[in-house]
């Protein structure tokens, strides 16, 4: 089944009064295909359904949570001090062959109600989430919940938000395929998870490989990219009453056959359902009823809607070929409600969530307040463009971003900034903030050029500030990795040439001894942390913010990690040195179309013959300053994990041989 591509496209290419017909054309398109498709589901009553005979259950045949006692709400992986955000690590971190994300995968909206008033909550909700991802997003609203006028109004609005797909839905469950006891329970939950939140199932039906269902009260602060890298059939929080929250959740689309199955096992369950034991007798929770939970956890909360059913089938019912995979509540459905849970690991950590969900004391609130304070508050989060530069090269240091800064301006539209200082070649020290100081540091560059601040101490600095200052979708990144015994060298015979009065090396310095020293103290410092990087979020090492040690420095997978907590995997292009030694011209093309140069017009290739910029040209080194093979050797050994690492976080090996 295609997408509904042509109509988009048409769309994007019209306006004006050609919008309102377009919009239709999409949304009589995208409904039209599906019915054809076979894909959607809708009419359950084309099922063949078995209605098993309402069963009694024993007291005895009830389990209420022994089989997933981990996903506990209160349970202190669910909130409080344990943080690992996601237990699919390190597949969460894979990309593609080429360093680039599989395109595939879209945030999806559920609206059940559709009146005019909401159609400017689904537009607010999706212009928030373009501020954060250029992915898809798809809209599916339910259409016995629609006003015909709204529909119209939301689809034409929607067409002036880029790469959004409408889809006008029946609920995939015919209520009166349902037990009467059930649909009894559904109906009496008096605020949530009715029977028309079932649309969301429709979720794994979507054409795309990866869906993540946002709520429209649920706000991305920062981009979750990574999670789309999940390989999993369910990503899910537990909600604070609920064994899940069907606020966020991430479910392996393009499965219609599961939307399916998904229906024919409500319909089936409906009919095991009692008050006491939910979901063939599997029980409504794990969940905090917000006291002492009852036998049965009957007060779970939405336990007989999607909430329940969904941790149901994809986690209660073991099916083993399932992957499922659960995620922070703290960080990916932060709620009010969970605010004296997260908040002292938040403010010890300085972590903010991805995801904030019903913020509901607003302002003044709890939420926000929270994420005010530790630097990333949506509503401050820049739309447009507010710092100055249009890429950063990050470092890492003695890896060739001299070069690779020079020669990108080398392009007519590249503004070559220069800045007094060391060396010489854009580096703007000191941090983005305040941003008039910084972007003033960029006042003589003509405006319509583009322009980059090259500072190798970012890499292992700013991953927290600069991407939540100037914007997650206007920061580029360029990073230059270098072998890093070569770079830690190369660095050491830097120290030595550089007569600066703090630097304790000179060019009598055995270089050899000074580095030995420099990985013992890194040894002993990581003696200290054990397995400090091998966490999802790797925290600088205690006071090792701009180091100078070699090794540290050399640790890439540890410092990418978290820009990539951070900031979105879009932002990045990752070169390694050696092929930007070989391969220069394709690393220059690719970079200049990356920061959005015309790269027919680039004729900087003649130029580069010659020295390579701030290189020590090949000179024949005293034997005090060479690197002894041994010791070669030990840092090898020293950074082959931490290389491991390093492949796991970008999805693409080193070219290095260790
Ligand atoms: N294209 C290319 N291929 C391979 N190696 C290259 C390239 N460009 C620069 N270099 C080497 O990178 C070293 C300088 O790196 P940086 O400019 O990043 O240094 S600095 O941190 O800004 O001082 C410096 O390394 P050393 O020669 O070891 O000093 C350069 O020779």
């Amino acid at each position: 089944m295609g997408r509904a591509h042509s109509p988009r496209t048409f769309c994007h290419l019209s306006n004006g009064g050609l919008v309102k017909v377009c919009a239709l054309v999409v949304i009589i398109t995208v409904w039209v295909e599906w019915q054809h498709s076979g894909m959607l589901i809708p009419n359950s009553t084309n099922l063949e359904i078995q209605r098993p005979p309402q069963r009694q259950l024993a007291v005895d045949s009830i389990v209420v949570d022994d089989k997933q006692s981990w996903t506990r709400y209160d349970h202190p992986s669910a909130y409080g001090t344990h943080f690992d955000p996601t237990v699919c690590h390190p597949r969460v971190w894979s990309l593609d062959s080429v360093g680039r994300r599989p395109e595939n995968t879209t945030f999806a909206f559920a609206v059940t109600k559709l009146s005019m008033r909401y159609t400017n909550i689904v537009l607010d909700a999706a212009k928030r989430l373009r501020v954060m991802s250029s992915r898809p997003i798809s809209v599916m609203v339910l259409k016995s919940g629609a006003k015909e006028g709204a529909i119209g109004e939301l689809a034409v609005k929607l067409s002036d938000i880029s790469n959004t797909t409408f889809y006008l839905l029946d609920n995939p469950v015919n209520i009166e395929d349902l037990s009467e006891g059930y649909v009894r329970a559904l109906q009496k939950n008096p605020n949530c998870c009715k029977e028309s939140e079932y649309l969301k199932l429709h979720a794994v039906a979507l054409p795309y490989d990866q869906v993540l269902v946002l709520d429209l009260d649920a706000t991305l602060v920062k981009p979750v990219d990574h999670l789309f890298h999940c390989d999993v059939d369910l990503l899910y929080a537990a909600g604070p009453w609920s064994p899940l929250n069907g606020g966020v959740f991430l479910v392996r689309g393009n499965r219609p056959d599961r939307l399916r199955h998904m229906v024919e096992v409500l319909i089936n369950t409906s009919y095991t359902y009692t008050q006491e034991a939910c979901f063939d007798g599997l029980g409504c929770g794990p969940c905090n009823c917000g006291g002492p939970c009852s036998k049965y956890n009957v007060r779970c909360f939405g336990q007989e809607g999607p909430q329940g059913f969904i941790h149901y089938y994809f986690v209660k019912r073991g099916d083993p070929s399932f992957r499922v995979a659960r995620i922070s509540t703290c960080l990916y459905d932060f709620q009010d409600s969970g605010l004296k849970k997260c908040k002292p690991e938040f403010e010890r950590r300085g972590f903010s969530p991805f995801i904030v969900h019903k913020d509901t004391r607003g302002e003044n609130g709890s939420a926000l307040a929270l994420i005010r304070r530790l630097g990333t508050d949506p509503s401050t989060q820049p739309e447009s463009k507010v710092c100055r530069p249009e890429f950063w090269i990050l470092g890492a240091r003695k890896a060739g971003t001299t070069a690779l800064y020079t020669w990108l301006t080398y392009h007519p539209q590249v503004f070559s900034h220069h800045v007094q200082g060391f060396p010489t070649d854009g580096e703007i020290y000191g941090s983005v903030k305040p941003l008039d100081k910084y972007n003033n540091k960029f006042k003589k560059v003509p405006s319509g050029l583009l322009v980059g601040d090259s500072n190798v101490y970012r890499l292992i600095d700013d991953a927290a500030e600069l991407p939540a200052l100037c914007g997650h979708k206007h920061a580029k990144f360029l990073v230059l990795l270098r072998d890093p015994v070569e770079r830690c060298h190369s660095q050491m015979l830097m120290r030595a040439r550089v007569k600066q009065k703090n630097l304790d090396i000179t060019m009598d310095s055995n270089l050899s001894e000074v580095i030995d020293r420099q990985l013992k103290s890194f040894e002993d410092a990581v003696a200290a942390s054990p397995g400090w990087a091998d966490g999802f979020l790797p925290e600088p090492l205690h006071g090792w913010k701009s180091s100078y040690n070699c090794i540290y420095e050399g640790i890439y997978g540890a410092h990418l990690k978290r820009w990539f907590f951070h900031t979105s995997l879009d932002n990045f292009r990752i070169y390694f040195t050696e092929d930007f030694a070989e391969h220069r011209d394709e690393v220059l093309h690719d970079a200049l179309e990356f920061i959005g140069a015309d790269v027919s017009l680039y004729h900087g290739s003649a130029l580069l013959e010659g020295k390579i910029p701030n290189s020590r040209s090949n000179m024949t080194l005293p034997e005090h300053q060479q690197l002894m093979p041994l010791l070669r050797r030990r840092l090898q050994d020293v950074f082959a994990p931490y290389n491991r690492m390093l492949e796991d976080v970008i999805g693409r090996r080193t070219p290095w041989g260790y």
